[in-house]
C-alpha cells in the first residue's frame, strides 16, 4: 500500500484487516476486525466487523457490483445526456467505459500508462488524482434512463416495460436541473477521491458523446446492505437501514431486487439479472428538525433515536408491533409514523433495497444548510414497488413536514458482465 493509502485509512479511522468474505453478496469483499459502530460512545455489542476500506470489489459477476455490495462510505453519482445521435458512437463509448471501469475498480489507472505513458505531447489518459491510492472498494454501476429509448438510437423496441418515467407525487418540488438523464453512473468507494476520479475519467472518455446533466456527491451511507455492517445514521440523527433488504437474503433479493428471466419486461430478456434504480434528492430541513422535541422526532420516525428500536420495543432488530398501544391508549407507533407507512405489512409485501447517502451542498442563500438524503433504491419494478410506497408516504408521512423531494430519476441497471462482455452489448444486440 502507498503512503497516500495509509494516511487516508488513518483519516477514516480504520484498524487492521482480515480477509473474511461476505457470503451471498455476489462480491468477494474483505471485512476487517475493526469496529464500524461509529465514533460516538462505546461500540454496540451487536456491531458487526467493519469492511476493509481499501479492498478491490470484483467488477464482473452475475449482477453489477454496487447494488448488494456492502455500501461504501462515499458516493459520486452522475446523470448524463447523450449528445450524439450516432448509435455506433454510443455503443463504442459503452465498450470503452467497460474497459476503464474494470481497470479503475481494480485500483489501476483508467488506461495502461494513463498518468504519463502517452508522452509529453498528448493529454494523459488518466487524470491522475487517484494515482497511488488503493481500489478503496470502488464500484461503478451503470443505468439507462427511459429517455435513452426514444427514437435517436433505434432502442425504442428494447425499452423494458418496467422502465417508465415516475409519476408526480403530492408535495414534489422537483428541480428540472436535478431530474432525469439518458444514463447514470453510480460510483461508490471508501475514499471520495477515488469515487470522483472514476466519474471524472468516464465523463472525460465521453467527451462529444455524453454531457453531464446533474451530479450528486454523498457521504456517510444511510443504509446497510449487508448484515456485516453496523447501521449508520442519517442527517436527522436516526439509524437508517435497519430493516433494509440485505445481501445475505438471496430469496428476498430474487423476489424484490433482481429482474427475473420470465418477468414481463418488454424489449427482450436483456434485463434479467438487472435491477431498476430510483434516485430522489430529498432536502431535509435540519434547522426545523433540530428545534423539534425528541418525542416528536421519535413519533415521526416510529423508532427510538438512541437504539433505533421500533417504538414499544427495546432493541434495534426487534420486530415492530403496529397493534401495540401506549399506556394512554394511542398506538405506540403513530399512524403517520414513517416506518409504519413504509413497512411491507402496510404495502402488500412491497420491499426495496435502499442504498442512499447523506449530502450537504453548502447553504440555500437564506441561512439554511442545503442538506439531506440522496435516496437510492434498487428494485425489480418501480411501478409496483417505489410508486405505491412513495404514494403512501407522500399522502400521510409525518416526515413530510421536514423534507422536500427536489430531484428524481429512474434507470434500468443491466445485469452483470461475464468475462469478455461489455456494457452495451446486450442493449444493442
Ligand atoms: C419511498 C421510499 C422511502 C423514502 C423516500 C424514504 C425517505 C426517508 N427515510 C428516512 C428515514 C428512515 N427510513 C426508515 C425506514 C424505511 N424507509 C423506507 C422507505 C423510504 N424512506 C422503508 C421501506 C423503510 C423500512 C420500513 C420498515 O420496514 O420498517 C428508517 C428506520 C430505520 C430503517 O429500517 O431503515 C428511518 C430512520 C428519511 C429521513 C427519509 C427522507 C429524507
Ligand atoms: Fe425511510
Amino acid at each position: 500500500m502507498t503512503d497516500g493509502g495509509l494516511s487516508r485509512r488513518r483519516l477514516l479511522g480504520v484498524s487492521g484487516t482480515a480477509a473474511v468474505a461476505v457470503a451471498g453478496a455476489g462480491t468477494a469483499y474483505a471485512v476487517s476486525r475493526g469496529d464500524d459502530a461509529g465514533a460516538a460512545g462505546a461500540p454496540s455489542p451487536t456491531a458487526a466487523p467493519a469492511l476493509a476500506l481499501d479492498a478491490a470489489v470484483p467488477f464482473r459477476g452475475e449482477h453489477q457490483a454496487g447494488i448488494v455490495t456492502p455500501a461504501q462510505d462515499r458516493l459520486h453519482f452522475v446523470a448524463l445526456d447523450v449528445v450524439t445521435t450516432d448509435r455506433e458512437q454510443l455503443r463504442a463509448l459503452l465498450e470503452q467505459w467497460t474497459r476503464a471501469a474494470e481497470r479503475m475498480t481494480a485500483g489501476a489507472e483508467a488506461a495502461p500508462g494513463g498518468l504519463v505513458g502517452g508522452g509529453p505531447n498528448r493529454a494523459p489518459e488518466d487524470t491522475g488524482e487517484a494515482y497511488g491510492l488503493p481500489a478503496s472498494g470502488l464500484t461503478i454501476t451503470i443505468g439507462y434512463g427511459p429517455s435513452l429509448f426514444d427514437d435517436r438510437f433505434g432502442l425504442a423496441p428494447r425499452r423494458p416495460a418496467a422502465l417508465r418515467e415516475l409519476p408526480a407525487f403530492t408535495g414534489d418540488q422537483l428541480d428540472p436541473r436535478r431530474t432525469g438523464g439518458d444514463l447514470c453512473i453510480q460510483a461508490c468507494a471508501n475514499d471520495p477521491q477515488v469515487a470522483v476520479h472514476a466519474v471524472r475519467n468516464l465523463v472525460r472518455l465521453g467527451f462529444g458523446v455524453v454531457a453531464v446533466r446533474w451530479s450528486q456527491l454523498g457521504f456517510g451511507r444511510t443504509s446497510s446492505t449487508s448484515t456485516a455492517q453496523a447501521t449508520p445514521r442519517n442527517m436527522f440523527g436516526f439509524k437508517d437501514g435497519t430493516n433494509n433488504l440485505k445481501a445475505e437474503e438471496p430469496e428476498g433479493l430474487a423476489q424484490h431486487v433482481w429482474v427475473g428471466p420470465d418477468d414481463e419486461t418488454g424489449g427482450g430478456a436483456w434485463m434479467a439479472g438487472g435491477s431498476y434504480l430510483v434516485a430522489r434528492r430529498i432536502r431535509m430541513h435540519v434547522e426545523v428538525w433540530d428545534r423539534t422535541s425528541l418525542q416528536e422526532q421519535e413519533d415521526v420516525i416510529g423508532r427510538d433515536k438512541k437504539e433505533g428500536a421500533p417504538l414499544g420495543q427495546t432493541k434495534e432488530f426487534d420486530a415492530p408491533d403496529f397493534a401495540r398501544k401506549s399506556p394512554d391508549g394511542t398506538p405506540a407507533i403513530p399512524m403517520n409514523a414513517h416506518v409504519r407507512l413504509a413497512h411491507e405489512s402496510h404495502l402488500r409485501g412491497i420491499r426495496l433495497l435502499r442504498r442512499g447517502y447523506n449530502f450537504t451542498d453548502g447553504s440555500d442563500g437564506v441561512g439554511h444548510l442545503d442538506a439531506g438524503l440522496f435516496f437510492l433504491a434498487y428494485m425489480r419494478d418501480p411501478g409496483r414497488q417505489f410508486v405505491p410506497m412513495q404514494r403512501a408516504l407522500a399522502k400521510a408521512d409525518g416526515l413530510n413536514e421536514y423534507i422536500e423531494h427536489n430531484g428524481s430519476a429512474v434507470f434500468a441497471c443491466p445485469p452483470g458482465l461475464a468475462d469478455g462482455e461489455h456494457w452495451g452489448q446486450a442493449l444493442f444486440a
